[in-house]
């Protein structure tokens, strides 16, 4: 059995099982007792089948919370006060909550004067290590426990955790934007959708490798350009200032919907 403090995780969903799997996984480190909440009963059944070893399901919160030295909120932002009623976080613990938009006057609200309190964003990638995940405020267990998973950046301004907050919310636009080019290829005459879809995953896959580096992304884009070729036309085409504008305008919504 681990040395390390118990994690106790309240919110057993798609984010708590990439965080499970990434420590229970770590080839080069012994994971931490885990202690999962009954509800997500599926996922967290899963989990305690993949790592018999490391996982237990507590019978309620209140005994999650009681067992835990670290204890995990990973609900979504309208359940916490029902995942927190009658649950008492002793003295003591260290409190990391990764519900979005839920800062600290309300979980200090809901938690009592007793926990320190700790926000993070960790992403999908903890599950392979690969995903740094911002706190605030800097706090060195929680550090701890986010560096086996890829990274922590720790955040001293509420402001600064705020738009990693918002930059979270970009993924799928993100993605979307790739679908839509797939989809309006897949209209083409003569050619097939599927082949097309391959041909544009493999170019942002080779894309995406170039992203470690720190040079500035504009630079990385104006990389892929050739002057006056296809790449700045469709940039100064689509995206203009116009467009431009739009995207920083649902970016200062997104902001203004995290910051209550
Ligand atoms: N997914 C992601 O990539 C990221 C998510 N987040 C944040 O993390 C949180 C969780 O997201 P995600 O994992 O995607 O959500 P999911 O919907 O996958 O998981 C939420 C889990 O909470 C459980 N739950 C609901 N009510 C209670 C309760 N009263 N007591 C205990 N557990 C309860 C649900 O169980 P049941 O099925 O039984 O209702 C479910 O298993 C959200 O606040 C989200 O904003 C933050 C960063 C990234
Ligand atoms: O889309 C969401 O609301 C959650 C928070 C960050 C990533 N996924």
């Amino acid at each position: 059995m681990s040395t390390q403090p118990t994690l106790g995780i309240i919110g057993v969903g798609e984010l708590a099982a990439a965080i499970v799997d990434g420590l229970a996984l770590d080839p080069e480190r012994e994971a931490p007792t885990i202690v999962l909440s009954p509800r997500g009963a599926a996922t967290a059944r899963a989990l305690a089948e993949r790592h018999p070893a490391v996982i237990e399901i507590a019978d309620d919160n209140a005994e999650v919370a009681s067992r835990a030295g670290t204890l995990l909120l990973a609900v979504r932002p309208d359940d916490l006060a029902a995942a927190l009623r009658d649950v008492d976080v002793p003295a003591g613990t260290l409190v990391i909550s990764a519900v979005a938009g839920v800062d600290h006057g309300r979980l200090r609200e809901q938690l009592g004067a007793n926990p320190t309190i700790v926000r993070a964003i960790p992403m999908p990638a903890v599950r392979q290590r690969a995903g740094v995940t911002p706190i605030h405020p800097p706090d060195p267990a929680a550090a701890a426990l986010f560096d086996r998973l890829g990274g922590t950046l720790a955040v001293t301004e509420q402001p600064a955790f705020d738009a990693l907050a918002a930059i979270t919310g970009t993924v799928s636009a993100t993605l979307a934007v790739l679908a839509a080019i797939a989809d309006w290829a897949g209209r083409q005459p003569g050619l097939d959708p599927s082949a097309a879809d391959a041909f544009l995953r493999g170019i942002v896959t080779g894309v995406a490798g170039e992203l470690h580096t720190d040079e500035p992304l504009a630079a990385v884009a104006g990389g892929h350009e050739t002057r006056g070729g296809l790449n700045e036309q469709l940039r100064t085409d689509w995206f203009d200032d116009a467009n431009r504008a739009a995207l920083d305008a649902a970016l200062d919504r997104l902001l203004r919907r995290i910051r209550g």
